[in-house]
């Protein structure tokens, strides 16, 4: 017969509970011993047996705990029972006595042998050793030889029982004349072992039956008692998840309280900052108040003063106005005087400049004696027999204004800023610059058109600056952006300049500049109109000495018949001709409003220093001389 003793050990914590059974070996061995000395009984009827019998024991624990030991606490008693009858029909000598008898021992007849069954079920209460509760575990574990005694033990609570289940078989041992084994012959003996055998088995099988009856009940207790601390765990998980969300929502209300406190705090600093500002800022606005009363006081004076000073501003208004009709009248008669004087000055004027010696020049100057309204040429002559002294002869002429070599163009122009303003004032004004080539027209008129003093302010000429004068004195037109000196390059750009003999930059033509001037007056609603007429003629030439041919032979041809046509005008105003010639050429023509009588007229007569140039300069300043002795009507102002 083959033994298999399977050893199963559940253990199922039941809250503070702890369930567990066990089958401790020592019992299997026991009872395999057991089963051994039975077989050992009646090895006859053993080798009768089929083959496919089963194990005589099994334990089988399953994980259901005590109630799968009971069943198999159950199958031992049932094969136990099977073992019985059957050893009572073989008549086995056998015994089995309760496990406090200790041992059952049979040794083929002779010895002894021990099976012990035990069972315990604890319930201890080690709080924190203890697996949550999910079940009850059985288990059958060999037990130390202390075991023996099924119940309550070691005084611990109704329902923490513990109890252990002993089954020991002694099989008597019959003593046979070959020692502890009876002889063949002895079959009655024998049977009588049997017998004991079988009824040691039935007491155990009344035993475990009892004990099973025991596991059962408690069982059912433990059962009761695991689904109502169930029951009860299930409620301390609730009470336990509820208070953890308390718990939960108590931290959160914590961290609130505290995010809460911070921001206090912060409140509290941001608090004590705006005291500490409102304080200093209530000091300033003590301070400011204080400020602007004493401002108000002020304010209260001067609002008196304001008053003082808004009348006295009405008496200066009205002493103002007064003040300008003064001024008005006055200017009337400053008008008035200054044509006077003009006219007193004589309507055509004539002055005299005389030009620097050039780099180029010899025997400059010592032939010209100048004072300041007068000139005087003197040629030394040897007598026609030679026999006598040099004689000198001199010619002199006399001028509203002579300039010598270093009169400076200011200084000119101030002696023609009178014409400028009789413009200025409603006359027509002509100014032109005669001369012979080289003598320094232009350079009167518009001053000098290259070199390093080119078109500097000090080196002006008596256009530019006359213009000037009279946009300075309509500060409107000069605020619209009217430039003179503009329209002046432009005009003098277009003229015909060319390199003769005399002068690397001869003028080959005549130059007229006219500036028509239009004036108001608000206050007394009156009008006027003047012409400014500025001319740079082009110079007499001798055509030997300019050398000019081809074009500019023509142009001198032009030039210095244009030049005749102009003396034969002022010589017949000159000899008060009933007819004056003014169409004899386009220069005489345009100049005609200019001599015929409605104009203050000023001639340059431009002169070389240069001693070869003396007849040239003789006969400018004779044609000068003529001009001067013209009365040519005295001017009216062009009022509307
Ligand atoms: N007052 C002066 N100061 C310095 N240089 C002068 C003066 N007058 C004339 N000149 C110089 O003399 C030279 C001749 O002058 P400008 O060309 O003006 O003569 P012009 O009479 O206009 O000659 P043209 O009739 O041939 O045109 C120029 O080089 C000029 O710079």
């Amino acid at each position: 017969m083959k033994i298999v003793s399977l050893m199963a050990e559940n253990q199922a914590p039941l809250g503070d509970l702890t369930v567990k059974s066990r089958l401790p070996l020592p019992l299997v061995r026991r009872k395999r011993k057991l089963l051994e000395d039975a077989d050992s009984i009646g090895p006859v009827e053993n080798t009768k047996r089929s083959r496919s019998e089963k194990p005589d024991v099994q334990v089988i624990e399953s994980a259901s705990g005590l109630e799968a030991r009971g069943v198999a606490v159950t199958k031992a008693i049932h094969h136990l029972s099977d073992k019985s009858a059957s050893s009572a029909v073989r008549k086995p000598t056998a015994t089995v006595q309760p496990a406090r008898s200790r041992a059952m021992s049979v040794r083929n007849g002779i010895g002894t042998s021990r099976s012990v069954f035990a069972g315990t079920v604890n319930s201890r209460h080690p709080p924190s050793s203890r697996p949550p509760l999910r079940g009850v575990k059985g288990s059958v574990t060999p037990e130390t030889s202390t075991s023996g005694h099924f119940g309550a033990s070691d005084g611990r609570k109704p329902g923490s029982s513990a109890c252990s289940l002993v089954v020991s078989s002694t099989r008597t041992t019959h003593k046979s004349a070959r020692g502890n084994q009876r002889p063949g012959w002895d079959l009655r003996g024998q049977i009588e072992d049997k017998n004991k055998v079988l009824i040691e088995y039935r007491n155990q099988i009344a035993f475990l039956e009892n004990q099973k009856s025991h596991l059962e009940r408690d069982v059912q207790e433990k059962s009761t008692v695991s689904s109502t601390r169930g029951k009860e765990l299930e409620k301390l998980r609730q009470a336990f998840n509820e208070a953890d969300n308390e718990r939960i929502s108590q931290r959160n209300e914590l961290l609130r309280l505290q995010r809460y406190e911070v921001e206090c705090c912060e409140l509290q600093r941001s608090v004590a900052e705006l005291s500490t500002a409102k304080s200093s800022l209530s000091i300033q606005l003590d301070c400011s108040q204080v400020h602007l009363q004493q401002k108000t006081d002020e304010c209260l004076k001067y609002s008196l003063n304001i008053k003082q000073l808004e009348e006295l501003v009405e008496n200066l208004k009205n002493e103002n106005a007064e003040k300008a009709e003064q001024i008005q009248s006055q200017e009337m008669e400053r008008r008035r005087l200054h044509n006077i004087v003009q006219e007193l000055k004589g309507n055509i004027r004539v002055f005299c400049r005389v030009r620097p010696v050039l780099k180029n020049e010899e025997n400059s100057l010592e032939h010209i004696v100048l004072s300041e309204n007068s000139i005087t040429l003197e040629k030394t002559a040897e007598s026609r027999t030679g026999r006598d002294k040099k004689e000198a002869t001199r010619f002199s002429f006399t001028f509203d204004k002579v300039f010598s070599p270093l009169a400076k163009q200011s200084v000119v122009f101030e002696e023609i800023s009178h014409l400028v303003q009789s413009a200025l004032d409603g006359y027509n004004v002509t100014i032109f610059a005669y001369g012979q080539t080289g003598g320094g027209k232009t350079y009167t008129m518009e001053g000098p058109t290259k070199g390093p003093t080119a078109r500097k302010l000090e080196s002006r000429g008596m256009i530019p600056r006359a213009v000037s004068q009279v946009f300075l004195t309509a500060e409107e037109l000069q605020v619209k952006g009217w430039k003179v000196e503009m329209l002046l390059h432009k005009a003098s750009e277009n003229r015909s300049v060319a390199a003769t003999a005399v002068n690397d930059r001869s003028s080959r033509s005549h130059s007229i500049f006219q500036l028509h001037i239009e004036g108001s007056n608000e206050c007394t609603g009156q009008a006027c109109f003047a012409i400014l007429t500025l001319v740079d003629l082009a110079g007499s030439e001798r055509l030997n000495k300019s050398q000019s041919c081809g074009e500019r032979l023509k142009e001198a041809q032009a030039i210095n018949l244009s030049l005749s046509c102009l003396a034969q005008v002022i010589t017949a105003l000159g000899h008060k001709d009933q007819h004056v010639p003014f169409r004899n050429s386009k220069l005489t023509y345009l100049l005609q409003n200019c001599l015929s009588g409605n104009s203050k007229t000023l001639m340059f007569v431009n002169l070389s220093p240069s001693y070869d140039n003396f007849n040239e300069t003789l006969n400018s300043l004779r044609f000068a001389a003529k001009v001067n002795d013209c009365f040519i009507g005295t001017a009216q102002a062009n009022k509307k």
